[in-house]
């Protein structure tokens, strides 16, 4: 009985050192990665910068399933991927990151699966609203994209707010694709700029659902309608960004998947092996290296176009 008491004494001093070390090991170890990655970055900066980075986020479920978590772990992971990769690309230079967190096939999945998504962008913009000090400090502008509509209710009304709040930012631009895909976004735009034409007098569509009109880049032509490639460019929801340089999806996918089709024309596609929750600066930087390598084919071909 009166031997505990120095037992314990004992065991907490030795606690208290191993979490002391702990903590010293955790801070060298914070530092050393800190000084590798500040040393890695400005090594990339002397090469060419993409000024924006689009990302498919695919590999959630997955990752889930290999470390038996439940599927909105897996989502919850997505998540904390996504704000290493977004300080990743800030810290490097890139000035506009867009990520495809939701489509709108996505909505066909298990309702509970769209509930839980839902739910987490919600509290995920709500947290974010309230640290709007530290990103207008960063200057982020938060945008989202897509056919906002079909949110439910309280994302859609987290999701204007942090676009108004944010919306005078103009140092680095977030664009979160959500309840979008090119096949929404393409006729849209094509129905605004004809209807914009017509003086909103209506647009009349062929019998096939297609738009006469001219789709060369700007030449003046007397066909019917007059649209021009400029004129829809200007109707995309992307057209607060210019086009992506480097597309990159996770888990080794090579598909588009109805995303940014218009908008990936001369941009160097990325598909790392690492499923999304495990995306990290290499993957970042290996995309990044990856332009470099195409830079000058990248910039004849925009010339070209
Ligand atoms: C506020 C904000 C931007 C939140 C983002 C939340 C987030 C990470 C959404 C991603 C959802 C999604 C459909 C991921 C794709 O992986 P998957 O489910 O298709 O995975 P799989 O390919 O393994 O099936």
């Amino acid at each position: 009985m009166e031997l505990n008491p120095i037992v314990t004494t004992d065991n907490s001093l030795r606690e208290m050192e191993e979490e002391r070390l702990e903590n010293i090991m955790t801070k060298f170890l914070g530092d050393l990665n800190l000084t590798i990655r500040k040393l890695l970055f400005r090594v990339i900066s002397t090469g060419p910068i993409p000024q924006h980075i689009a990302f498919i986020m695919d590999g959630n479920r997955r990752f889930a399933k290999k470390w038996k978590l439940t599927e909105g772990g897996g989502h919850k992971a997505g998540f904390l991927a996504l704000m290493s990769v977004l300080k990743y690309c800030y810290e490097i230079g890139v000035k506009y990151v867009t990520v495809y967190a939701f489509s709108l096939d996505n909505f066909n999945r298990r309702p509970d699966e769209v509930q839980y998504v839902m739910d987490l962008m919600q509290e995920k913009i709500e947290g974010f609203l309230k640290e709007l000090a530290i990103v207008n400090k960063y200057g982020v502008r938060v945008l989202f994209i897509g056919d906002l509509e079909r949110l439910y209710e309280p994302v859609r009304i987290a999701a204007k707010k942090a676009m108004e709040a944010t919306a005078n930012n103009t140092h680095t631009y977030l664009l979160v694709c959500v309840a979008y895909t090119s096949s929404h976004e393409i006729p849209r735009a094509i129905y605004e700029s004809c209807e914009e034409k017509s003086g909103g007098s209506g647009v009349v569509m062929n019998g096939n659902g297609s738009v006469n009109g001219d789709y060369s880049n700007g030449d003046e032509s007397d066909d019917e309608v007059g649209i021009k490639v400029v004129d829809i460019n200007k109707h995309m929801y992307m057209a607060v960004a210019p086009d992506p340089d480097i597309l990159v999806r996770s888990s080794g996918e090579t598909r588009l998947s109805n995303f940014l089709l218009w908008q990936t024309t001369n941009c160097v596609l990325y598909s790392p092996k690492a499923l999304w929750p495990e995306m990290g600066m290499w993957e970042v930087v290996w995309g990044i290296l990856k332009f470099q390598m195409n830079y000058k084919y990248l910039e004849k071909k925009k010339k070209q176009a």
